[in-house]
């Protein structure tokens, strides 16, 4: 029997022991062949609703069930739960790790990858491979030098605060940053028992959203300062602030969690069939749709595309996932319309400077600070998702129609753009663009509506991100494999992403955007003549020039 067949039959003995329940109708195989490590197969038919598996909160490890909370007289605990959810369960595996067959999950550890060459996520590329990625804004996210900052405050001091002072030894820098890709790739986001009301208990499923809440917290890591939108918690400081600001387990309702045998599922975002639930005391696998025998049991890891499931969980879905997105950086925004503002205005030295002194007035406004409590009041964010068939952030969608109604406005009255960006009437131009604001975001919330220069904008704008591809990516000259395997060169992945990533802008120039509405059937946005908003915008303006040349003439 191959050493890993022996490890996998006495994992699956640890889990017969240790759960309440296991199916008879599930099996963990081998599908390395497909390259896709262990897995779960029904054997036999599944309905909807069935109970896979089923065991009590104490299997799982986290900052509750860890020999390390339990060491120092319960010291310790205080010490985990002050730190963040990814500080505390690396220190907490280290340790389980540590204890090798001391530890009681060591048959589920001995299954869990523990080497550099078993991870094939972005951290693990080479520097020249990431760059067959660009100009993806993954790249961006890959975390590396985060990682460093956060080994650098665990190691040595948490492990000598925490009374395991061998944990220096073991706990280094390449081990930290495999246990932390393994934490990546293997956890989930368990809520307390306390937060679960019975009434969400039928519903609870601690995959999808908790997935998802995983890759945000980790997102906020692995940016640097001033990278990231406009959450709180980031970015004011150096690196090493950053993880101050990163809440603490204490305040937290969940708890980052390694679950044995949930974490077996291989996952797939259309093939999604199982899903975890919690109650007080247990967690529980169940089906959501009726398996087949001889079928994979899938989970979902979030809704990623396949960009994030390379960075995560190191493989991708062909030819796509179903939930592809693009990041658009905002600097291609905002270098469009200086070249539009410079183009329509040649003769004003400054004109491109005036974009970025609009970007403030957005970054600073007050109604929509006050306006957007969702997000977070801004929509200057340092890069927005273009999502596959058209979809558009709403923070993407404000900030282009603000910036094309008030490049036509401008271009209305020559004379009067090149008074209102000269110094002295400054306090003019804020109240012109903030009116602006005010009226785009009225106009889009209340009616939905967008001009015809905002979708020309879009489209170039679009185009723009597009020219940033390679040749044969933009072309569609790249052929995709019929499946996933590890053989797949880095280069060919890299290409698979950069076409999954293009798709998702032609579809734009595809005439996808505006979107068709699901509860409707009707587009999310009408579009309409410029000049009907240009009217709106101006007429403050409108009515001031006819009161001067009114009293000219009286005059
Ligand atoms: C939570 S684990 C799932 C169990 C894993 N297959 C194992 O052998 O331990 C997540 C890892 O499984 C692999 N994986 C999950 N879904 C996959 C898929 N659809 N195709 C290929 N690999 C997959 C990736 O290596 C990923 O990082």
């Amino acid at each position: 029997m191959s050493e890993f067949a022996k490890r996998t039959n006495e994992f699956v003995d640890w889990v017969h022991t240790n759960f309440q329940l296991i199916s008879s109708k599930v099996k963990v195989l081998d599908l390395r062949s497909r390259s896709q490590g262990r897995g779960l197969t029904a054997v036999n038919d599944i309905a909807e609703g069935e109970t896979l598996f089923e065991f009590t909160r104490d299997k799982v490890i986290n900052v509750d069930s860890a020999a390390l909370t339990q060491l120092n007289n319960g010291e310790n605990e205080s010490i985990l739960i002050g730190l963040g959810q990814w500080e505390a369960l690396i220190l907490c595996l280290a340790y389980e790790l540590m204890l090798g067959e001391k530890s009681k999950w060591y048959p589920y550890l001995k299954i869990l990858p523990q080497e550099e060459s078993q991870f094939t996520t972005l951290m693990f590329w080479k520097d020249e491979e990431l760059e067959y990625l660009s100009p993806s804004c993954v790249l961006d996210r890959i975390g590396e030098d985060a990682v460093e900052q956060l080994y650098h405050k665990l190691v040595p001091q948490y492990c000598t605060k925490l009374h395991v002072p061998e944990m220096i030894k073991f706990l280094t820098f390449k081990k930290f940053r495999v246990i932390g890709s393994l934490i990546m790739s293997y956890s989930f986001d368990v809520d307390h028992a306390e937060v679960i009301t019975e009434e969400e208990y039928e519903n609870n499923s601690s995959n999808q959203d908790d997935k998802i809440e995983a890759a945000e917290v980790e997102y906020r890591l692995g940016e640097t300062k001033g990278e990231e939108s406009g959450s709180d918690e980031q970015g004011e400081g150096n690196g090493s602030e950053e993880y101050d600001l990163t809440e603490c387990i204490r305040n937290d309702t969940y708890l980052k969690s390694m679950v044995p045998l949930a974490d077996t599922l291989n996952a797939n975002t259309r093939l999604v069939n199982a899903t975890l639930h919690y109650d007080h005391e247990k967690l529980a696998m169940k089906a959501i749709k009726n398996i087949k025998k001889g079928e994979q049991i899938y989970n979902t890891y979030g809704e990623l595309p396949n960009s994030e499931i390379l960075r995560k969980y190191g493989y991708i879905e062909l030819p796509s996932s179903a939930a592809e997105f693009v990041d658009l950086p905002l600097d291609l925004i905002i270098d469009h319309y200086k070249i539009a503002f410079s183009k329509a205005f040649p003769n004003i030295k400054n004109a491109p400077a005036v974009v970025d002194r609009i970007l403030d007035i957005i970054k600073n406004s007050d109604y929509l600070e006050e306006t957007l409590v969702d997000s977070d009041g801004g929509i200057v964010i340092d890069k927005y998702e273009i999502y596959a068939k058209g979809e558009l952030l709403p923070e993407f969608v404000l900030m282009l129609l603000i910036f094309s109604t008030l490049l036509g406005s401008f271009k209305s009255d020559f004379k009067w753009f090149r008074r209102l960006v000269k110094h002295s009437k400054k306090r003019e131009f804020d109240i012109f663009v903030n009116r602006t604001i005010v009226k785009c975001y009225q106009l889009l919330e209340e009616r939905s509506i967008v001009t015809n220069s905002f979708m020309e904008d879009l489209k170039n704008i679009i185009i723009g991100a597009i020219n940033r591809y390679p040749q044969n990516i933009r072309k569609g000259e790249f052929h995709f494999p019929e499946s996933f395997t590890l053989k797949l060169s880095k280069r060919d992945i890299a290409n698979i992403i950069l076409s999954d990533e293009v798709t998702c802008l032609k579809d734009i120039l595809n005439g996808s955007f505006p979107p068709v509405s699901d509860t409707t059937g009707k587009p999310k946005y009408t579009i309409i003549e410029d000049e009907k908003l240009l009217k709106n915008v101006l007429k403050r303006k409108l009515q001031e020039d006819e009161r001067r040349s009114h009293k000219r003439r009286r005059a």
